[in-house]
């Protein structure tokens, strides 16, 4: 549904973006992740038609960015980081712009806009300024300005930047929902526990480059390398760190009072073993469970070059 081939993009002598290739499947939401002037923007612009690439080439849902521009921007709703509300207009006259921009007949605007009014949850600020919101119902109402002409494709950049963790939550379950209805969403977002629960997929840029992308649970099962199992005892602890010790992949133990981390390098079937051997040692246990990394620990790991 969205596609990048080998975009570059270079401002005068200084090279944004080097030469990115992304593919993000429909029905996705796709989480773009990066340091402050990593990329993400320029590529997000290039995408929204808003910016001509210095190399390479991109589509969404089917079109070129660069030879068809009209017909992306038909199936993009897009969310700049930063944007604009008009002095001295209304909540329904700023839908109505755009709609007008979209080329929406008069009869059918009236329904668009009592629509998405009510999916945004804005309905009672129809006659409200746009100058006059908090900026969490601003932030909905600019996401409600891309969806007037329904596009299969959202591109979202920050769309949750400055709002208190309500409105977060709020901008959160809207995205859930427009997922659920069949739109493939691109977000860049700095809050990563964020898109670490409603992401599919992810891709991390720096300086330009994209360091590693794909599934959410391929990211996580590349990063994490040996497996960490969090094992709490009611009794027999002892007895339980003993066997563990000497369990052949183990690699590291961390004891505290009544429970321990433990680092093992084996598969599905070694964990079991190890939770067999437990039991089998009478080792009285309230938790075994795999501990994943976080969306920061993942992001540190890959930025830091730790991650190839
Ligand atoms: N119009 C421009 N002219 C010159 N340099 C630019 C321009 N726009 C962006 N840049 C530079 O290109 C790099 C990438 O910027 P971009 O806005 O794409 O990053 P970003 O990942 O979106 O960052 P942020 O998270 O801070 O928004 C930065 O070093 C930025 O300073």
């Amino acid at each position: 549904m969205i596609e990048l081939i080998d975009f570059g993009k270079d401002y005068g002598e200084f090279r944004a973006v080097e030469c990115l290739n992304l593919k993000i499947e429909a029905g996705e939401m796709f989480g773009f992740i990066g340091p402050n002037g990593a990329g993400k923007s320029t590529s997000i612009r290039f995408l929204a038609t808003l910016l001509k690439a210095t190399r390479g080439e991109g589509t969404v849902n089917g079109h070129s960015v660069t030879r068809d521009p009209m017909a992306v921007r038909q199936s993009v709703g897009y969310m700049p980081d930063n944007f604009g509300v008009y002095d001295g207009m209304k909540v329904w006259e700023f839908l109505d712009f755009f709609a007008v921009a979209y080329r929406i007949g008069k009869t059918k605007r009236k329904q668009v806009i009592a629509d998405v009014l009510e999916l945004l949850d804005l309905a009672h600020k129809r006659d409200d300024f746009v100058n006059g919101l908090s900026r969490g119902m601003k932030q909905r109402l600019c996401l409600a300005k891309t969806l007037v002409h329904d596009p299969p494709v959202l591109i979202l950049d920050e769309p949750s930047s400055g709002l208190d963790p309500r409105a977060r939550i709020e901008v959160k379950a809207l995205l859930k929902e427009l997922r659920r209805m069949g739109k493939t969403i691109l977000i860049s977002s700095h809050i990563l526990s964020e898109l670490a629960d409603c992401c599919t997929s992810i891709g991390i840029i720096e300086r330009g480059q994209l360091l590693m992308h794909g599934p959410i649970e391929d990211v996580y099962r590349r990063i994490r390398g040996n497996r960490s199992i969090e094992v709490r005892f009611t009794s027999g602890m002892d007895v339980g760190l003993s066997v563990i010790r000497s369990f052949p992949a183990t690699r590291n133990v961390v004891a505290d009072v009544n429970h321990c981390l433990v680092e093992l390098d084996t598969d599905d079937a070694g964990v079991s073993q190890l939770l067999q051997q437990l039991v089998a040692n009478k080792c009285g246990i309230r938790n075994f469970a795999e501990k994943d990394p976080s969306l920061e620990d993942v992001f540190m790991m890959v930025t830091k070059g730790l991650v190839t």
